[in-house]
């Protein structure tokens, strides 16, 4: 059984097709790294697993069970590219108003808002108010939600946009723990050494899966050293 299943999935927006026929899966213990171009359709694929958009044809199940499913909802983490965050609460607010909606039990909500606000380095900061964040602090506050709940399921839209790379590399580190925990993890990203990090890669180009694999068998099916140059490539092919 694959955590994330995406079979067949196109969309259109108006008279522009966006996706066009998406198929690929996430199994449990995986990090898959959705990859394109700005433009290409991770974000509208990432909505439409966790139900935000609709699909018009295809389907996506997660743990087996058809999505659009409210319940499924507190088995994922989800972290939108644009920050969907209260400005006016603080931190702390933000995250206790989510660990109860998440269903985190009253005693386990300081110990978890502490973890993930630690992960993020943001523990200092828990009091102020978001209105007040840098843009970054606001990813990583994101980030922060979406592992409140511990869901087995991320589905992460280019989460460390903003984020230095020290710590970026602090969140790889805790993915990987997580992923080894039996975590499933999809993540869109452009930065092409986390693509790296990936167990295996979609690469996506103007809607459509252009290749899915390990990075090394991408490396090895385009002939090239590097995931970035595959898609220069593409781009250089089709304008020759
Ligand atoms: N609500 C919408 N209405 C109309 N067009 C849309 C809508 N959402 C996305 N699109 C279009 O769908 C295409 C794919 O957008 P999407 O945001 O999925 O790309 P992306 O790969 O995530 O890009 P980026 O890396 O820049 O975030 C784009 O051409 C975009 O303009």
């Amino acid at each position: 059984m694959h955590a994330v299943e995406v079979s067949g999935i196109s969309k259109s927006f108006g008279k522009t097709e966006v996706l066009k026929d998406i198929s690929f899966s996430v199994s449990k213990g995986e990090i898959v790294g959705l990859i394109g171009p700005s433009g290409s359709g991770k974000t509208t694929v990432v909505k439409t697993i966790i139900g935000m958009e609709k699909a018009d044809e295809g389907k996506v199940t997660v743990q087996n069970q058809r999505m659009p499913n409210r319940l499924l909802l507190n088995q994922i983490g989800y972290m939108a590219q644009s920050d969907a965050l209260y400005m006016e609460l603080s931190a702390e607010q933000q995250l206790v108003f989510f660990s109860k909606l998440y269903g985190v039990p009253k005693n386990k909500r300081k110990q978890r808002i502490s973890e993930c606000m630690g992960l993020v380095d943001l523990e200092k900061d828990l009091s102020k108010k978001v209105m007040i964040y840098s843009g970054g602090m606001k990813r990583r506050l994101s980030l922060a939600l979406a592992l409140l709940h511990e869901p087995d399921i991320l589905v992460l839209d280019e989460p460390t946009v903003g984020i230095d790379p020290r710590l970026r590399k602090q969140i790889w580190e805790k993915l990987q723990l997580l992923k080894e925990q039996g975590g499933s993890i999809l993540v869109t990203t452009h930065v092409m050494d986390e693509a790296e990090r990936c167990d295996r890669l979609v690469l996506l180009l103007e809607g459509s899966v252009l290749a899915v694999g390990t990075p090394q068998e991408l490396k090895n099916q385009f002939n090239t050293d590097s995931i970035e140059s595959i898609f220069l490539l593409k781009k250089a092919g089709e304008s020759a």
